[in-house]
């Protein structure tokens, strides 16, 4: 048997199991890839927040990336949680000598508001990782804080894009979910714009949202797929496992990852 293509997630590990590394193996198996994880940091996480946070030494998320890139190679690369300026930094100089694509999810505050990358790593950011991304996938808080952009509707949308691009990404996914009305986002590498509209599910079980969609898009690429193809592909998997997201804990449940399997009468 042949082998599935590899995705490679570098991301906080998540206890709940509904964010972060937890979150984008789950997609990654769901979509039929072999998904692999660096971790940059550990979180005692459930659903009512982020209890504690411990990030890995630089040297400890190296050797991870080297084990697996070296060895095993990846087909894709996803980035979530990298906690401080010396994680981004390390991990985008791995990412830019590697032939992969690479999707950025420049995570800030958890959904919860406690903060999983320090206010001193956001040049960083802006300046080293966003260069090596293939697809950046900000939400509109992260689009404030890296460029100072508000968006307020839809409108916005398109001059926070060109913001976020002019820092290097090839392709910015700018995800309106914070916004009122339907769940729109907007996908440009400058030239073209794909608009992606899905119902807004009036479910408070949204924990999760951000990392899953960019694991799912990184599994699509790793599949072959265009980036306007593996992201309307992946904005398909986002908002059935939105729609299905449970409770779980005394707060904010997770996305149902599962969602297909549960779908076809399997898991
Ligand atoms: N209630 C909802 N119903 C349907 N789709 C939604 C809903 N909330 C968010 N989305 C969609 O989910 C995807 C993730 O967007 P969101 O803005 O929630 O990301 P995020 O804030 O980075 O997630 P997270 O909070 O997990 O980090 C986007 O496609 C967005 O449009
Ligand atoms: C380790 C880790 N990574 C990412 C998130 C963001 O997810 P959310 O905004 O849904 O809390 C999180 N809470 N924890």
């Amino acid at each position: 048997m042949s082998a599935p293509p590899r995705v490679l997630t570098v991301a906080g590990s998540d206890s709940g199991g509904g964010a972060g590394i937890q979150a984008d193996l789950k997609t990654m198996l769901a979509l039929g890839v072999h998904g692999m994880s660096v971790v940059t940091a550990v979180t005692a996480q459930n659903s009512l927040g982020v209890q504690g946070a411990w990030e890995l030494p630089a040297e400890a998320v190296r050797a991870q990336y080297r084990s697996v890139v070296d060895d095993i190679g990846v087909q894709a690369i996803k980035t979530g949680m990298l906690a401080s300026a010396e994680l981004v930094e390390a991990v985008a100089e791995l990412i830019g000598g590697t032939d992969a694509p690479a999707v950025v999810d420049p995570v800030g505050v958890s959904k919860h508001g406690d903060p999983l990358l320090a206010a001193s790593a956001l040049d960083s950011v802006r300046t080293k990782l966003l260069q090596v991304a293939t697809v950046a996938t900000p939400n509109l808080d992260e689009v404030a804080q890296l460029t100072g952009v508000l968006v307020e509707s839809e409108s916005g949308m398109a001059e926070a894009a060109a913001a976020v691009l002019s820092y290097g990404p090839r392709w910015v996914l700018i995800k309106g979910g914070h916004l009122p009305g339907d769940a729109v986002d907007l996908l440009t590498d400058g030239s073209e714009e794909h608009w992606l509209r899905a119902p807004r599910y009036d479910n408070r079980h949204t924990h999760g949202t951000g990392c899953t969609f960019a694991s799912a898009i990184a599994s699509q690429l790793a599949k072959g797929q265009t980036v306007p193809e593996a992201v309307a592909a992946a904005k398909e998997y986002v908002t059935g496992a939105i729609a299905a997201g449970f409770a779980l804990g005394g707060g904010i449940g997770p996305v149902d990852h599962g969602w297909r399997f549960r779908a076809d009468g399997g898991a």
